[in-house]
């Protein structure tokens, strides 16, 4: 069980390091076994620097984030359990090996006691459960494979762990229309197998595809989260409709589509309150003013 309580990042910033940005700012979530979280909001929202918290890439600053009721360690056992797979698959291979190097490197690390017989068994399988054919891929560059294989070969990586939890940044923007269904059904059949997931994306359609829950994000905090039948089927704050409303129109900038009216949760609003409030089981949004405020669904 991943659980955030009050997360924050604060990082140095300005020529001289003396300013700071508030990256992420008091965000609680938690995501169960066999639960996919999806994190969603727009480019510099706190996604990534959430996903590196949790793979214990980047610090917290204050707050809490535990893994099964433990603190993030990185070290090997710590990635034994805990993964990730980003955006751009080719920046996690190196071009002058073959990819799957990536799998001897686990092995090395993680199985050094397994035979050579039985690490080929293992990897097999795992290739072929992401739906791959070893004989396509094994003994292969970085540059003879798609984006899409390589990204599932990372995948069997994972699998070839005692993987408890996946974190999967952008895994999808890069991939084609049908390999991105090929990829979420992939995260599907992990959730089967117990695992949870944080699914960061931007891309509203693809987190309602799978995730239990959503996890809004704007500048940092937390607007709406929820059941994602829920947060979909009756967003409340006025920026997760924004979103879902969001059409592009040229010379406008999106977010004058649909104007943010000036409830007291607003961005700029009068009680910047941190507190998420409970409008109906399950589902939680960000309103210093709720339940007086009054905004309910249009
Ligand atoms: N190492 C860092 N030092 C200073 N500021 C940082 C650092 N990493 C991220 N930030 C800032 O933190 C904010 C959140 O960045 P983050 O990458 O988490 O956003 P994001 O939602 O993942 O964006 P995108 O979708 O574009 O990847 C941004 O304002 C970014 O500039």
């Amino acid at each position: 069980m991943l659980t955030l309580d009050r997360v924050t990042k604060t990082f140095r910033a300005g020529a001289f390091g003396g300013g700071s940005v508030t990256a992420v700012d008091r965000v609680s979530f938690a995501a169960a076994p066999g639960e996919l979280v999806s994190l969603i909001g727009e480019s510099g929202s706190g996604k990534s620097t959430i996903g590196r918290m949790v793979l214990g890439l980047t610090e917290v600053s204050a707050g809490s984030l535990t893994l099964d009721g433990e603190r993030v360690r990185p070290g090997k056992d710590f990635y034994r359990r805990v993964q990730g797979v980003f955006q751009d698959p080719f920046s996690c291979y190196n071009p002058v090996f073959k990819a799957d190097r990536v799998f001897a490197l686990i092995r090395r690390a993680y199985h050094p006691g397994v035979g050579d017989r039985e690490w080929a068994d293992r990897v097999e399988k795992a290739v072929r459960d992401v739906r791959l054919d070893p004989g396509q891929v094994l003994g292969r560059y970085p540059h003879q494979l798609s984006g899409g294989q390589l990204q599932r070969l990372l995948i069997a990586r994972a699998l070839l762990l005692d993987l408890r939890f996946l974190v999967a940044d952008e895994i999808t923007s890069m991939l084609d229309a049908s390999t991105r269904i090929d990829v979420l059904n992939l995260l599907a059949g992990l959730k089967e197998r117990g695992l949870g997931v944080l699914y960061i994306t931007h891309d509203l359609s693809l987190g309602t595809y799978l995730a239990e829950k959503t996890v809004v994000l704007r500048n940092g905090r937390v607007v709406e989260r929820g059941d994602t039948q829920k947060v979909f089927g009756n967003p409340l704050h006025p920026y997760t409709r924004t979103l879902l409303a969001a059409v592009p129109r040229l010379n406008q900038p999106w977010t004058a589509a649909v104007p943010l009216d000036a409830c007291a949760y607003h961005e700029g609003g009068a009680s910047p309150g941190d507190d998420l409030y409970e409008t109906e089981p399950g589902h939680f949004v960000a309103c210093a003013a709720l339940p007086a405020c009054g905004r309910t669904r249009a």
